[in-house]
């Protein structure tokens, strides 16, 4: 095992900013910051804007905890929307950074983390590295295809949280990762419903680009058409369009919040829309559900609900009276996206894992 000390741990959401401080094992200290109710992070339009927001943040915290940036040995940070990647441990290197800024793969804040994560680690001379990257690539085949030649469906989702919750799940169920078939739901600010097939994930919406159902800032799938009418309408620009399916589309977009916990205060308070809105979100996670089941052939030991939203008892109990006949369903509400990022940065540390290179 190397001498390692002090590990900054950022974990950048796109409504949250989760960061820890660890001392090896030991955790010196962890917060999530939520940015739902921030005036000034709506004011950012693209997220490469949120760069010095989050840093300062994250550099905010450190000297908090009573240290400085220069006593730290090792950053860790989520993944960034980049070319698919391997499950495990990486090297945040210059191409990762370069490919996360280029916006090709997906944008999301995650990319903004890797880079500070990678620019903190170069000023002090020490190492960045991610784990279980959101861009990590396991769909079958019949997964790929799309109706247009050359234009492929991409395998891009909370795979850090997604696998965490397939590990503690196996171990609830008695069985390992590799013998399980589950279906895994994160809701967060995007959401991805993902058919674990012992220890595979074969098929998960692109989270990220208009593809599943809608989330808090996400458009999810939309009617083609509709969408090509927008794009030669003149009204708007690439970026604006492209900011309604991912930062400004979804549940934002019609009513105005991020949070769950806001809308449902409207629904108590009687507003319809809101209450339609919801109720038709719930519902396309729960058809997406039901299309994982198909790719896991019906065998499905088990459904699990995570992310923010999973806290919902009214998301929860929406999503089981469409679902329950499938499989039963766990609750994994939030994530341990963090301590999955310590484990993956520890074990490729001590050479457990191969610290892998991306190219
Ligand atoms: N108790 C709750 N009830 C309803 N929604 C909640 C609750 N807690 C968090 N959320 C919602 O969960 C979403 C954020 O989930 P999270 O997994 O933290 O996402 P991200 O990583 O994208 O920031 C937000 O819409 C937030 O308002
Ligand atoms: C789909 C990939 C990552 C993602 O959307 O995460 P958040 O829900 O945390 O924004």
């Amino acid at each position: 095992m190397n001498n390692l000390n002090l590990i900054l741990i950022v974990n950048l959401g796109s409504t949250s900013t989760k960061i820890a401080i660890y001392k090896d094992r030991e955790c010196i200290g962890q917060e999530t910051i939520r940015h739902e109710s921030d005036d000034q992070f709506h004011t950012f339009s693209d997220i490469w804007d949120q760069y010095s927001f989050r840093r300062k943040i994250i550099e905010d915290y450190v000297t908090a905890n009573g240290y400085n940036l220069s006593d730290l040995s090792l950053i860790v940070s989520r993944g960034a929307p980049v070319k698919a990647m391997n499950s495990g441990t990486y090297r945040i290197n210059e191409a990762m950074v370069q490919d996360a800024k280029s916006r090709k793969y997906g944008n999301h804040p995650c990319g903004v983390g890797c880079t500070i994560a990678y620019d903190i680690a170069g000023e002090l001379g020490i190492t960045a590295l991610t784990v279980d990257a959101p861009c990590i690539d396991e769909l079958i085949p019949e997964a790929r295809y799309t109706g247009w030649k050359n234009v492929y469906r991409k395998s891009f989702y909370q795979a850090l949280n997604q696998k965490s919750v397939g590990r503690k799940l196996a171990s609830k169920l008695g069985k390992e990762y590799e013998e399980m078939n589950a279906i895994i739901i994160h809701m967060g600010g995007g959401m991805s419903i993902a058919a674990h097939h012992q220890g595979k994930v074969e098929d998960v919406n692109n989270g990220l680009d208009g593809d599943g159902p809608m989330a808090p800032e996400r458009a999810g799938t939309l009617p083609v058409g509709e969408v090509l009418k927008a794009a030669f309408s003149g009204e708007y620009t690439y970026p604006q369009l492209y900011s309604m399916v991912n930062g400004k589309g979804g549940i934002y977009q019609i009513l105005g919040t991020k949070d769950g916990r806001e809308v449902e205060g409207m629904i108590s308070d009687g507003n319809i829309l809101a209450k339609e809105v919801y109720d038709s979100m719930i519902y396309q996670i729960a058809k997406s559900i039901g299309a994982a089941a198909v790719t896991l052939k019906g065998e499905v030991d088990a459904i699990a609900l995570t992310g923010g939203l999973a806290y919902s008892s009214y998301i929860v109990s929406g999503i089981s009276k469409w679902c329950e006949f499938i499989a039963p369903i766990h609750l994994f509400p939030g994530e341990n996206e963090i301590e999955s990022l310590l484990e993956g940065a520890l074990n490729g540390m001590n050479g457990q894992w191969p610290i892998q290179e991306y190219v």
